[in-house]
């Protein structure tokens, strides 16, 4: 039996296997770089973290249902599970899709929230999620991705975050569709802190940021690293997917022993863990072997997770039984 865990950051659209991305590109009629699972395998050899990006939008968008949707989540929430996950924050992009394709919103927030149900019902796992905005989002579509994102609420939609390129620019564009998500009861969860250094964290921390996704690069400042302990952010940390994108450049110089020693906590996760290969055990296992116990992976996880008062409850119960 493998212990208890919590993963806060996972991006849906990055847990589809290649075997099964192949078949629905085929289901919607759609080309992909590459037709056989060796070949996207192949593509998934990233060189740096553009590249990455790159390749992820190339690829996921090929989802088009509700059904696509509804399937990702129920897949992967299977798998998680067997890793012994008990809550999950996933997160998806649907501004791209929207954009990209003019998939209707409905058709993408209802596919992935009756996956949820699915995944409650059939393997007892909660899935919440955290839908991201990215970095060059036009502003409207932003702003019109966070309020639909508070309308599905109350049908498993916690909070609204935006990932990306990180060079890309500032947060600023998007200060009102934050404002938007805040006021209809959702925490802003952005990425920040991966690719760029302290001052995107310090821009996403002043834009009322709750937790951060990575935030790994709180470490070349010590002042907001300080700062991040004393106020209690959860930075979402997904080592094998820093080695992959290139912004850590080998195991030993991951920065997870400083954020610990500096009381940050740290909740760990795959992020993409169909295209770096992973798993919630192999990044549990990580995480331990660079001295984070999966008792403070999983206690991080509780103290970040955005979920209503009676899972948490759950929660924290499963922490005392060895959680
Ligand atoms: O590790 C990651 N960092 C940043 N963005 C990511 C990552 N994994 C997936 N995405 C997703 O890539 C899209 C690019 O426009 C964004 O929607 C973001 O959510």
């Amino acid at each position: 039996m493998t212990s208890p865990k919590i993963e806060m950051h996972v991006h849906l659209e990055g847990t589809i296997r290649p075997v099964t991305l192949l078949e629905i590109a085929r289901r919607n009629g759609e080309a992909l770089p590459a037709d056989t699972v060796d070949g996207l395998e192949d593509l998934y050899r990233f060189t740096d973290f553009r590249h990455f990006i790159d390749v992820w939008v190339m690829t996921t968008n090929c989802l088009r249902t509700a059904d696509d949707f509804r399937q990702v989540v129920v897949d992967y929430a299977r798998q998680a599970r067997d890793h012994g996950a008990v809550y999950l924050e996933a997160i998806f992009s649907p501004a791209e899709r929207v954009e990209a394709h003019g998939i209707g919103w409905d058709e993408i927030y209802t596919g992935y929230c009756e996956g949820a149900v699915e995944a409650q019902e059939r393997f007892g796992l909660t899935v919440r999620f955290t839908p991201d905005l990215y970095r060059g989002c036009p502003v409207e579509l932003a702003e019109k991705c966070a309020t639909v994102s508070v309308r599905y609420r109350d049908r498993g939609v916690v909070g609204l975050g935006i990932g990306g390129y990180e060079l890309q620019g500032p947060l600023e564009p998007y200060r009102r569709a934050v404002r938007i998500a805040q006021d209809g009861g959702l925490a802003f969860v952005p990425h920040a802190g991966e690719a760029a250094g302290a001052e995107s964290i310090r821009e996403a921390v002043e834009l009322g940021a709750v937790r951060l996704r990575h935030g790994i690069r709180a470490v070349d400042d010590s002042l907001l690293l300080a700062e991040l302990a004393e106020r209690g952010v959860v930075l979402d940390v997904c080592p094998t997917s820093n080695l992959c994108t290139g912004v850590v450049e080998r195991l030993s110089a991951h920065p997870l022993p400083q954020l610990r020693d500096a009381g940050v906590l740290c909740s760990i996760s795959t992020d993409d863990p169909a295209m770096f290969g992973t798993d919630l055990d192999r990044e549990y296992e990580l995480a331990e072997r660079l001295g984070l116990p999966a008792e403070d992976a999983y206690a991080a996880g509780v103290a970040g997770a955005l979920c209503e008062e009676e899972v948490l409850k759950r929660l924290l119960d499963m922490e005392g039984s060895g959680g």
